[in-house]
C-alpha cells in the first residue's frame, strides 16, 4: 500500500478529534512530549486531509531562485533605486524575498555592563535574525528558504534582538527593530561628561571616537520608520527677487511666495541682494568660532538659555524634551542683536565683525520679505511689520561636525520654527530637509542663496493659509557643514496678543486660533516634545 492509502485507510476510521486534542492537551508535554514519549506514528489529529496529501505528491519543486536582496546602501540615493527596484520586481513576481542587510543592533557590552553603558554594535556577522523559515509558493511550486541567520557566540545572548522583514503582497518594507534597550540607562551622564567637557560634539569627533553615544542615537521605532520613508522628487521653489521694483515682476513674486508658503512653508531665495562677500564671510566667522581653540571657545559654554544673551552649546535637549535624542551638532547663540539689548563686544571676537554685517543686510531682507508675504495674504504691504512680528532676533550658528554613524543620529530633529520667519543661510554641504507630502525633500545648497521658513506663528497668524515648514537636517559622514540661521519673533513685552488677523477672518473663514501673549505660547512651545508641533497649543 502507498503512504496516501495507507492514510486513506486511516482516515477512514471512525474517528472522534475532539477527545485526541484534549488528551493531547492534557498531556501539556507538546508535541515534544509525543516524540519523547517514542511514538513511532503521528497521531491522526496532526495528518494532513487526503486530497491535500495527494496534491502534495503530484507538485513538483521548482528550481527557479527565491529573489535575494541586499538591503545595505539604502541611505545611498542610486543603491536605493536598485533595491527598491528589485523589491518592486520581487513583490510583484514573489510577494517574497529574501533580506539581508548590514544592520544595527543596540547591544549590551558584557565587558561594559558595569560600567551600565550600551553601545551600538554593528557587524555583518554580529547579528541575530530570528527569522521564521518558512516555503514559498510560486507558480504552484515550493520553493525552501534558506535563511542567513548569522549568530556567533559572541553575541548569542542578545538572540532576543528581531529583525522581522514582513512583505505584504505591496512593496512597502516593513522593518520591526525590536531592540532592547537597558532599562538603566541614564542620559545625565553622558549630558554631564559633555557638559563638562565644554567642547562641544566636535570636541567627541577631535577626540577620535568611531561609535557615536547613546544620548544622540534616535529611538529604534523611529530608526526603522527611517527605512520605510522614500524620499520626495518634488523640487523646493525657487525665487528669485530680481524682478522685485518692476510692477509685473513684484506681482508675479508675491505669487511665487503665495504658493510656497501654502504648499511647502519654505523657499529658496536667489537675487536677494545680500552681497555674496558678505554672506561667505558670515559662513567663514561662523566656522572660525567653532573652530577655535577650545580653550577661548570654553568661555562661552553655557547650557542655560536663560544665562548670557550670547553662548554656545551642544543640543543635548534630552531633559526638557524627554524622549528625544540630542543632535549632533554645536550651536552659537546671538540673541536679540538689533533689538538693542545686545552690545556688539559681547559677540566673539573671531565673528563679529562678519555677524554684523550680516545681520545689517538680513534685516532689510526681512523688510522686504515680510511686505511680500502681507501682499501674498491679500493685505497692504506693511500690515506684517504693523504687528511688530520681527521685533525679536535670535541669531544662531550651527556646526555640524561630520558624524561616524550618521544614519542612527540627526543634526537638527524634525520640527517647526516657533516664529514667524526664518531666514537661513546655509554652506554648499547639504543636509537640510523639508517635509511635503509626508515626504523629505532635500533644500539643495544654491551658492548664495538663502532659505525662508515660515514659522509656527506665521501659520497662526495667517489662519493656516499659509504653513510651518516641518524641516530637519541630516547628520553626514562629511563635514563639517556650516548654517547661520535667523530667527524673527514677536514682541513679548509689554504682551501683546498674537491671532488670526482679522482681515483674514470671514463667516467661511473663521478663526482657527484663540489670541494669546507671546511669552504663553514660548512656554508651552519648549515644554512639550520639540518634534511636536506647536500649532495646537492654541486651537480653537
Ligand atoms: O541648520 C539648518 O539649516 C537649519 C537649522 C534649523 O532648522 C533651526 O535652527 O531651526
Ligand atoms: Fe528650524
Amino acid at each position: 500500500m502507498s503512504m496516501a492509502e495507507d492514510s486513506q485507510a486511516e482516515l477512514a476510521m471512525d474517528y472522534d478529534r475532539s477527545k485526541d486534542i484534549k488528551a493531547f492537551d492534557d498531556t501539556k508535554a507538546g508535541v515534544k512530549g509525543l516524540v519523547d514519549a517514542g511514538i513511532v506514528e503521528i497521531p491522526r489529529m496532526f495528518i494532513r486531509s487526503p486530497h491535500e496529501l495527494a496534491e502534495e505528491l503530484i507538485q513538483g519543486k521548482s528550481t527557479l531562485q527565491v529573489p535575494v536582496i541586499e538591503l545595505s546602501g539604502l541611505e545611498v540615493e542610486d543603491a536605493r533605486k536598485k533595491i527598491l527596484d528589485e523589491i518592486r520586481e520581487a513583490s510583484e513576481k514573489w510577494g517574497f524575498f529574501q533580506s539581508w542587510k548590514e544592520y544595527y543592533c543596540l547591544i549590551e557590552q558584557r565587558e561594559e555592563l558595569n560600567a551600565r553603558r550600551i553601545q551600538l554594535y554593528q557587524s555583518k556577522t554580529a547579528i541575530s535574525i530570528l527569522y521564521r523559515p518558512r516555503n514559498v509558493i510560486k507558480d504552484k511550486c515550493w520553493h525552501v528558504i534558506t535563511i542567513r541567520m548569522p549568530i556567533t557566540r559572541a553575541n548569542s545572548w542578545y538572540a532576543k534582538y528581531q529583525i522581522l522583514v514582513s512583505l505584504p503582497l505591496s512593496f512597502k518594507i516593513e522593518w520591526q527593530l525590536k531592540v532592547k534597550l537597558a532599562m538603566d540607562y541614564d542620559p545625565s551622564d553622558e549630558k554631564k561628561a559633555i557638559d563638562d567637557a565644554k567642547a562641544g560634539v566636535k570636541g567627541l569627533v577631535d577626540s577620535g571616537i568611531v561609535e557615536i553615544p547613546r544620548i544622540f542615537i534616535r529611538p529604534p521605532h523611529e530608526l526603522a520608520e527611517e527605512l520605510n520613508m522614500c524620499k520626495s522628487t518634488l523640487q523646493v521653489p525657487v525665487v528669485d527677487l530680481s524682478g522685485i521694483h518692476v510692477e509685473d515682476g513684484r506681482k508675479k513674486i508675491v505669487d511665487e511666495i503665495r504658493e510656497a508658503s501654502e504648499k511647502w512653508g519654505l523657499f529658496q531665495l536667489i537675487n536677494h541682494g545680500i552681497p555674496s562677500s558678505v554672506l561667505e564671510g558670515m559662513i567663514d566667522g561662523n566656522r572660525k568660532f567653532h573652530e577655535q581653540d577650545v580653550e577661548v571657545k570654553k568661555e562661552y559654554y553655557s547650557s542655560d538659555p536663560t544665562a548670557r544673551k550670547v553662548r554656545y552649546d551642544s543640543n543635548l535637549h534630552v531633559f526638557k524634551t524627554k524622549g528625544l535624542t540630542a543632535n549632533w551638532k554645536d550651536t552659537l547663540y546671538i540673541s536679540e542683536l538689533v533689538s538693542g539689548y545686545i552690545e556688539p563686544e559681547e559677540i566673539p571676537e573671531v565673528c563679529r565683525k562678519t555677524s554684523l554685517e550680516y545681520i545689517n543686510h538680513v534685516v532689510k531682507l526681512e523688510d522686504i520679505l515680510l511686505g511680500l508675504l502681507s501682499e501674498a495674504l491679500g493685505l497692504k504691504t506693511n500690515h506684517l511689520k504693523a504687528t511688530e512680528c520681527d521685533k525679536k532676533q535670535l541669531m544662531v550658528c550651527h556646526y555640524y561636525p561630520a558624524c561616524p554613524q550618521p544614519e542612527l543620529t540627526l543634526g537638527t530633529e524634525k520640527h517647526t520654527d516657533p516664529v514667524f520667519l526664518t531666514i537661513v543661510l546655509q554652506d554648499q554641504s547639504g543636509g537640510l530637509q523639508v517635509m511635503c507630502d509626508n515626504q523629505w525633500a532635500d533644500v539643495t545648497p544654491i551658492e548664495h542663496g538663502l532659505v525662508v521658513n515660515i514659522g509656527d506663528l506665521l501659520q497662526i497668524v495667517s489662519n493656516d493659509k499659509f504653513v510651518s515648514a516641518i524641516h530637519r537636517v541630516v547628520a553626514k559622514k562629511v563635514g563639517p557643514r556650516i548654517s547661520v540661521v535667523c530667527f524673527f519673533n514677536g514682541v513679548s513685552t509689554p504682551p501683546k496678543l498674537y491671532g488670526p488677523i482679522k482681515e483674514l477672518i470671514s463667516e467661511e473663514n473663521p478663526p482657527l486660533y484663540k489670541d494669546f501673549p507671546l511669552v504663553d505660547y514660548v512656554t508651552k512651545f519648549f515644554s512639550k516634545p520639540l518634534d511636536k508641533t506647536g500649532l495646537d497649543l492654541f486651537r480653537l
